[in-house]
């Protein structure tokens, strides 16, 4: 009855949301796929909840046993009676703490599981999913719809089990012990109960409603706070303490809703629950005084009778709680049944061996998933040969971030082919074709985790040798050196604790250290400074030595050393050769160098070169 009465209770989902429950329910198969996976602690809490909830229904026997052999026998020894009721209770109190124990172990075991199962599908899937999918969403699938499942698998259906059989076991009992009483109790819990539960779940929704108010109020007192400055400086404070005076009002008029609420269900319970107990106690009164009752069968009763009418409030709650869990169950179901677009065919094609470094794009045309009606590649041709270095140019949309993104095969396009050593993308495992191939993005990734494991991101087995090498030839060396633990040193969320400069050589030395055969380079347009700016430069260099490169060019210095430019625009390739044949030329190239070179200030994001 206590869960009746909660105005703290969990949240309920709100009705609407829910879909047909016969359908809902049914989720709840992959919880218990998942839960059968562990036949022993099932048997362990099986057998513990029957222990227990047998002792439960032992307690009132061994109260009338001590009343009607006890008492009633004129002052015999009764201490036997007390010691069988003390060793029921020390059962109660083991089976109960087993009971917890296996179920709730059941309950976290069997939500690792589906948070592992989901997480190893999410990592299959490619990126076109979490563009659709937002990753806030999928993040509270993964929290709080778990949670749920682990309170049904964990609580719910021990609750269930437990109160049918102290139901059903003591409904039997009640009957052997007075069959017209227990009659009667069996019309009067309905009674009892309904109009609890009625007042009940009013109390839990004026308590949801209630609690939203109490939100505002938080927020409101955060807006303030931060925007005082321009609260005082507007002189506004006399309407903000209007503005919160009546949020805390619409508060208050709330609580008093829900504490008239709570006043009259308490009022209820204890009229109703007294009144039958009152009844009973009565009828079995005039019972015991024509001697057809005796003493300690009214104690037994009135005890069993609480028991079955707590068991049967505890049932009224475990519906609403399993279509809750379907429902989160439902959704994790989608997550865990989501199929790759992206995948390895099933007899994929060996990538020749040695690698070789060559990449070529065949009249590709490609738009994204969520912009069909704009292609972003259009009939896109680009050879390029191992060990070249081709720059790719061209004003912010022209699709250059796009070629990395099908090299890699993140999405397949819709027309034309790429492939990496004469092999077909689809043909191949995308997890060989990203072996061959190497990433600087523009912006930075960083773990929260040390240096070192950010450093060898993509090749774990890398000694602190290795890690070093690459680290100098990254120009890297001397701060990751005079960082206080050196390579254990904590970068922060994200690399917090590097300077931006700092952060890119680090991506750099993660990508040498991978020594794959391609490089893609997303030259960074961040400004850094001069000194940084030399500094990255060199370690680029460095890298795209002896390496089949593709890098998105922004920087002179890249530019001139590439083998190839080539400049794109509206997904096409316009010009392509030398910088000073290009600018010879004196078409979109030669406008973009010249924007960018000669003095005048421009944002490096809108124009890439
Ligand atoms: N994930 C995406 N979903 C939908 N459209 C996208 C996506 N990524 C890019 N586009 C669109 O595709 C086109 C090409 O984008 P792309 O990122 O390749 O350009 P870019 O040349 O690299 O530009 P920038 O220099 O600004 O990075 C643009 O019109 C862009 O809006």
């Amino acid at each position: 009855m206590s869960e009746l009465t909660n105005d703290n209770a969990p949240e309920k989902e709100p009705s609407n949301t829910e879909k047909p429950a016969t359908k809902k329910i049914g989720n709840l198969r992959m919880v218990w796929e998942r839960a059968v996976n562990y036949p022993k602690q099932i048997a362990f809490a099986a057998i513990a909840l029957f222990v227990a909830a047998m002792a439960t229904l032992a307690i009132p026997w061994g109260f009338k046993s001590i009343v009607d052999e006890g008492f009633a026998s004129g002052g015999g020894d009764i201490a036997p009676y007390f010691q069988i009721l003390l060793v029921i209770v020390a059962i109660l109190a083991v089976a109960t703490a087993l009971r917890f124990y296996f179920v709730s172990w059941l309950g976290e075991r069997v939500v690792a599981d589906i948070r592992l199962a989901v997480q190893r599908n999410l990592l299959r899937l490619a990126p076109g999913f979490f563009e659709e999918n937002r990753p806030s969403e999928i993040a509270s699938r993964m929290t709080s719809d778990t949670a749920i499942i682990e309170q049904v698998v964990g609580t719910t259906v021990s609750v269930a089990l437990r109160n049918i059989i102290i139901g059903i076991g003591g409904i039997i009992f009640l009957f052997t012990l007075a069959p017209t009483l227990t009659a009667g109790l069996l019309l009067g819990i309905p009674i009892v109960i309904l109009p609890i539960v009625f007042i009940g779940r009013k109390l839990t929704n004026v308590s949801r409603f209630s609690q939203d108010r109490v939100a505002d109020v938080g927020a409101m007192v955060s807006e303030t706070l931060g925007a005082m400055k321009i609260v005082q400086a507007f002189g506004q404070e006399t309407r903000e303490h209007e503005r919160f005076g009546s949020a805390v009002e619409s508060t208050f008029d709330t609580a008093k809703r829900r504490i008239r609420l709570r006043a009259a269900l308490t009022a209820v319970i204890i009229a109703l629950v007294f009144t039958g107990i009152t009844l009973l106690m009565w009828r079995g009164a005039i019972g015991v005084a024509d001697g057809s009752i005796s003493g300690g069968t009214i104690a037994a009763f009135v005890l069993t009778g609480g028991l079955v009418a707590g068991a049967f409030g505890a049932l009224t709650e475990v519906y609403g709680d399993l279509l809750r869990a379907a429902g989160a169950a439902g959704r994790l179901a989608e997550l865990l049944s989501e199929e790759p677009g992206i995948a390895a065919p099933a007899s994929p094609i060996a990538l020749p061996e040695p690698p070789r470094g060559q990449i070529s794009f065949d009249n590709v045309t490609f738009a994204y998933p969520t912009r069909t009606d704009t292609a972003a590649l259009k009939n896109f041709s680009l050879k390029v040969t191992p060990g070249e270095t081709v720059a790719v140019v061209g004003p912010s949309g022209a699709g250059k971030s796009t070629l990395f993104q099908l090299a890699q095969r993140f999405y397949d396009p819709q027309g034309g082919s790429v492939r990496i050593d004469g092999v077909a993308l689809p043909s191949a495992d995308p997890a060989d074709i990203r072996e061959r191939m190497a990433l600087v993005p523009q912006d930075t990734v960083l773990f929260a985790a040390s240096a070192r494991d950010n450093l060898r991101y993509g090749k774990w087995d890398a000694t602190d040798e290795e890690i070093w090498a690459a680290a100098r030839a990254a120009n890297a060396e001397k701060f990751l050196a005079e960082l206080p633990e050196g390579l254990d040193s904590f970068m922060g969320e994200a690399g917090t604790r590097l300077s931006g400069g700092q952060r890119q050589r680090v991506a750099i030395a993660r990508a040498l250290l991978r020594q794959t055969p391609i490089l893609l380079l997303d030259e960074a347009t961040s400004a850094l400074d001069a000194e940084s700016e030399k500094l990255v430069q060199d370690a680029l260099d460095r890298l795209m030595r002896e390496r089949t490169t593709l890098v998105i060019a922004h920087r002179l210095a890249t530019i001139r050393s590439a083998d190839r430019i080539i400049v794109m625009d509206e997904g096409q390739i316009v010009e392509q050769g030398d910088h000073d044949s290009l600018i010879t030329k004196n078409g979109l190239y030669a406008k973009l160098a010249e924007l960018q070179f000669n003095g005048v200030e421009q944002s490096k994001t809108a124009i890439a070169i």
